[in-house]
């Protein structure tokens, strides 16, 4: 299957230029940008006035929490994950977090995320939803033993079966990564048992480190050394090592993550509305670290949209910094997109010749967005998720105009309307 994009302003390779282009997809790949392409295609986009773009890598969410959405806003993480959300996921079924799992993807087709690194339960029911959408996941069982040996075991075991059921399924879309979830309700037996998975089965790791100061104490008070350090003396950290937040990072920190090539997830809207902190961004990538764009879930965001995510990144740098130059755009739309294909180890991110064809088409011809002066700019400051308008996954179109193909969209609304009236 061929798909012709006619006619568009394409952000082409990795320097981000703004070219007036078509482009040419063949099977689930880019096979030519150039201007005036008059080859046949099986479909024609017509992108006059719009803008081509990579779609975006949101490098660290919980998908299925948009069925907790407002029920828990305007607390702090420990409160927020204790007494309010850890109760109600107590609640989840598989098929609940199935259904979750649909309203994320249907969330993330309509804002223009093509990829995802996901921390949830019951992973193998998120892969199907996601291989029904279209996406791409990357799915991490979220493994939690708070120090209990007969509960480290169980989640080695349920982080297996959920292994071997996503590479069941067979797909280049869906992944498992193994995903303990914090040092401070993860045992070290337990971080030292992944590592060595993670290893022999030649997959990524993903895990929440450094988010707030009360972790950073607990884990001083529990260990005498900051997380980071922790996870370095124990052996876990390598390149193949992503790790979520990283708000509360020393210089000795940083120097450790840049030494084992270690990625970070940065997750501005959430870091802020649980005034968790702000994570050092322009240290970190002064040091060489990989820092790719993340929402967390939709209990503490409270949405997927990573275009939203990119301003919150841009202005929250800014005014913590009283430095307007510190993360400016094309900064942070890579962080959307390349530093997230990167991290995940996939040829995606960037729209060029042999790249796969995880593509977006943001409609321009809106007052927002006019006049074009700046392409990466709007993007950044001005547009948001409601812009986008057609979403394309390894040359296959989830949304076309608008309308989104893959997946019934009033189904997935009423069920979740539905799972949530059984969880009040
Ligand atoms: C064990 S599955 C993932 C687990 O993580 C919880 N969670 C969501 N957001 C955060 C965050 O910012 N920090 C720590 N933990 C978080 C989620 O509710 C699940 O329980
Ligand atoms: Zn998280």
């Amino acid at each position: 299957m061929s798909i012709l994009i006619k006619n568009g302003y394409v952000i082409y390779g990795e320097n981000l230029n703004v070219v007036k282009a078509d482009v040419l997809i063949e099977g689930n790949r880019v096979v030519s940008v150039e201007r005036n392409i008059n080859e046949a295609a099986d479909t024609v986009i017509d992108a006059t006035g719009r803008v081509v773009s990579p779609g975006f890598i949101n490098l660290h969410t919980h998908s299925p929490m948009g069925l907790l959405r407002g029920l828990a806003d305007d607390l702090p993480l420990m409160d927020w994950l204790q007494n309010h959300i850890w109760p109600r996921e107590a609640k989840l079924t598989p098929e609940y977090i199935k259904v979750g799992a649909y309203l994320g993807a249907l969330e993330m087709i309509r804002s223009g995320t093509t990829t995802f690194l996901d921390m949830y339960f019951h992973m193998d029911k998120v892969a199907e939803a996601v291989l029904d959408a279209g996406l791409r996941g990357y799915l991490s069982y979220g493994m939690i033993d708070l120090g209990d040996p007969d509960r480290t075991e169980r989640e080695i075991k349920e982080a297996l079966r959920e292994m071997e059921a996503i590479e069941k399924l067979n797909s280049d879309r869906v992944h498992f990564v193994f995903g303990p979830h914090a040092p401070y309700t993860c045992s070290i037996a337990l971080l030292k048992e992944v590592r060595k998975l993670a290893s022999e089965h030649r997959k990524l790791i993903t895990i929440h480190v450094s988010e707030t100061m009360a972790e950073i104490g607990q884990i001083t008070e529990r260990y005498g050394k900051s997380p980071v350090v922790l996870l370095d003396d124990i052996g876990f950290l390598g390149n193949d090592v992503i790790i979520a937040h990283g708000v509360w990072l020393d210089s000795r920190d940083i120097q450790i993550l840049a030494r084992h090539g270690v990625t970070v997830a940065h997750n501005p809207g959430s870091n802020m509305k649980l005034a968790s902190g702000v994570m050092p961004l322009e240290k970190l990538l002064n040091a060489g670290v990989n820092v790719g764009l993340g929402t967390d879930g939709s209990a503490s965001n409270n949405n997927l949209d990573m275009l939203e995510e990119m301003k919150l990144a841009a202005l929250l740098h800014k005014v913590h910094n009283l430095d307007p130059t510190v993360a400016d755009a094309r900064t942070v739309f890579r962080m959307a997109t390349q530093n997230g294909a990167k991290a995940l180890r996939l040829n995606a991110g960037v729209i060029k010749e042999g790249y796969l064809a995880d593509i977006i088409i943001i409609n321009f011809n809106r007052p927002h967005l006019r006049p074009i002066n700046d392409v990466i700019s709007h993007l950044v400051y001005s547009a948001n998720g409601n812009d986008v308008e057609t979403t394309i996954v390894g040359g296959k179109i989830l949304m076309l105009d608008g309308e989104v193909l893959t997946l019934d969209e009033e189904k997935v609304i009423s069920e979740a309307e539905k799972v949530s009236e059984k969880l009040a």
